[in-house]
């Protein structure tokens, strides 16, 4: 005589299930504070001013990629995450988020809330200029600043020694339809140890600057320009993957530009793409 099929659990067994799941990532959580908890003796962090590691959360992030499996959309994987890493660099050392607005409000808030959550201070200003200064007077504040379009040239800002620098460029994990997918730069002073150098940002000003020569360098760069108030001169703001600046500086000349300065003002992640399917790619 075969036994009768066993009967599917009841609500109550599933929920305790669920409670019990809940129970350990909560435990997890709390086990991770005290972690960072030994971690702030030893990155020294109140000495640099900023925790923010731009270049491990980069490779953090294409880790979960990686692993992500099942039916919770990515987004949410992604979002719970930067909470919880911003939340944790926080309280290693608090700092703010001052976003430039003019870019676009709501965009520009969804980015700064979804890359750092709702601990982290967020201060809106009117201007890229104004977000800059905010972060430089700080010790480890971060400014947000829009990556492929401004009206004025906030870069030179970073050109000092000891001036901020474009530390970061989000999102981390680049899709089409990401839920705060607003292109920013991340500006701030963080130790020389956690800069990654995958992707440099140079303030180049440059007189000659048409059309042309635009055409020319874009293979080379991705480049942000304003006019400079020199005649037809441009103050830009390059990002150079893989070729060095001197590429750049030989292609612009040749177009028919002339240079007339050049400073590296920072440097970031290779950007990295999640294909539609789900699996990524660098
Ligand atoms: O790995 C570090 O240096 C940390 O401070 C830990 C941590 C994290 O919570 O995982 C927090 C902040 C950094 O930006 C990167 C990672």
């Amino acid at each position: 005589m075969s036994n009768p099929p066993p009967s599917p659990p009841s609500l109550a067994e599933l929920r305790k299930e669920i409670d019990a799941i809940d129970e350990q990532v909560h435990r997890l959580l709390m086990a991770r504070g005290d972690i960072i908890d030994r971690l702030i003796q030893v990155k020294k962090t109140q000495e640099v001013g900023s925790a923010f590691r731009p270049a491990r959360e980069a490779s953090m992030m294409r880790e979960l990629v990686r692993r992500h499996r099942g039916i919770l959309p990515l987004d949410t994987i992604e979002s719970i995450w930067r909470v919880i890493i911003s939340t944790f660099t926080y309280v290693q050392a608090p700092f703010a988020v001052h976003a430039d607005v003019s870019v676009g409000e709501s965009a520009m808030r969804d980015s700064a809330r979804f890359h750092f959550g709702f601990v982290v201070p967020y201060v809106s200003h009117f201007s890229a200029q104004a977000a800059v200064e905010a972060a430089a007077k700080s010790k480890g504040d971060l400014a947000l600043v829009s990556a492929i379009a401004s009206r004025t040239p906030w870069w030179n800002a970073l050109e000092a020694d000891g001036a901020p620098k474009i530390i970061a460029r989000l999102p981390f994990l680049e899709r089409a339809d990401h839920p705060a997918a607003l292109p920013v730069f991340v500006i701030s002073r963080v130790a020389d140890d956690a800069m990654v150098t995958e992707v440099q940002t140079w303030s180049v000003r440059v007189s000659g600057w048409t059309a042309d020569v635009a055409r020319a360098v874009a293979p080379l760069a991705e480049i942000v320009a304003v006019p400079d108030t020199a005649f037809d001169g441009a103050a830009l703001l390059v990002s150079i993957t893989g070729t060095g600046f001197e590429t750049v500086k030989t292609a612009l000349i040749k177009a028919g530009a002339s240079v007339r300065s050049s400073a590296l003002v920072g440097s970031h992640a290779t950007r990295y793409t999640v294909p539609s399917n789900g699996s990524a790619k660098g």
